[in-house]
């Protein structure tokens, strides 16, 4: 496992917002254990994902995190504050991802963000900055309930962000997006992180984990499975690269013999190779011109969430 600190050496982060620890969290519901015995590490400035299925427990240690739950045991510590206790000088430092349905009732957008800011004092001009950083400019004036899904929830990351928190809790940011709405809001997210915040991030979605996230942490049934950069992980699976070639491209037996035992498919697709020593494979190909259409695929994030539950994504 990679330490946190090393990581953010490694990527170059800027030591300013907050440090998370989390110790032994314990959440039980009736015979339920959401979350069992978790603990990690956020560095400042970090991007940090909780990866799992549909009850995995992220919400549920992300809710102890945020101090909207006291944990039945186990600690939560923000730059050494408890946020369970609620203290307002923590408060403010720490931005939560509303969900859409907590809007005040009739405002628009606009107004949204006026009376957000109004409750932490910002100064006025903040909204109109905050409409630009999410892309909503044009829909300043347009009510809440008009807004689509997506335009809903780069407004909720605005709210969260009017009165510049260090830290963002951000709970499944993009669910139900279409995906050109999931990558806007991903540009959103990065810009956050590149200000120097801390977030903290919940999703069920490989790539989204895979593309944003500094590390992850996979968790299911309430557990962490494996916490490491994504790179590492995948590192970690040791797993084959797929090396995929148009159809006509080389035959069967040119490809077998090139593949000097690795495994090869064909069918009306094409011809795969499966193989642990690409470059070899990629130069012999090379050498017979049998580059083009070509395609290579490594292992990602899903594989190595198969190898360490066993079992089909639930997402
Ligand atoms: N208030 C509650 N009362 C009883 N059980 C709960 C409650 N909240 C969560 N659970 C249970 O705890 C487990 C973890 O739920 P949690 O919402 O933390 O998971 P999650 O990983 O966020 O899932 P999702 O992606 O569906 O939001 C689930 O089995 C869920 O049914």
């Amino acid at each position: 496992m990679t330490s946190p600190q090393g990581v953010g050496a490694r990527l170059g982060f800027r030591l300013v917002g907050v440090e998370i620890r989390v110790e032994g969290l314990v959440m039980t519901y009736g015979d339920v254990r959401a979350v069992d015995d978790v603990s990690f590490t956020v560095a400042p400035g970090e991007f940090f994902g909780l990866l799992g299925p549909n009850g995995a427990g992220k919400t549920t240690t992300l809710e102890m995190i945020e101090g909207l739950r006291k944990p039945q045991s186990g600690s939560v510590r923000i730059d050494d504050h408890e946020p369970w206790r609620r203290e307002p000088a923590l408060q403010r430092r720490m931005g939560v991802q509303l969900q859409s349905s907590s809007f005040f009732e009739r405002l628009t957008a606009r107004e949204q963000l006026d009376t957000f800011g109004a409750l932490y004092g910002v100064a006025a001009g903040r909204t109109d900055e905050m409409l630009e950083q999410v892309g909503l400019v044009d829909k300043a004036g347009v009510r809440t309930e008009d807004l689509s899904g997506g335009q809903k929830q780069r407004l909720s990351i605005a709210c969260a962000l009017i009165h510049d928190p260090e830290v963002v809790f951000l709970d499944e940011p993009t669910a139900a997006l279409d995906p050109q709405a999931r990558r806007n809001l991903w540009d959103v997210l990065r810009t956050i992180n590149a200000s120097g915040r801390t977030v903290v991030l919940t999703t069920h979605h490989m790539d989204e984990a895979e593309v944003l996230c500094d590390r992850v942490a996979i968790m299911d049934a309430g557990r962490i499975l494996e916490l490491d950069t994504p790179a590492a992980l995948v590192r970690g699976l040791d797993a084959p690269v797929r090396i995929s070639l148009a159809p006509g491209t080389l035959s069967v037996d040119d490809a077998r013999a090139i593949a000097g035992g690795d495994p090869v498919t064909a069918d009306d697709q094409g011809t795969t190779i499966t193989t642990r020593e690409p470059s070899r494979v990629l130069t012999a190909l090379a050498q017979r011109d049998a580059l083009d259409g070509l395609s290579v695929k490594g292992a990602s994030l899903e594989d190595v969430f198969l190898e360490l539950t066993g079992r089909e994504y639930r997402a």
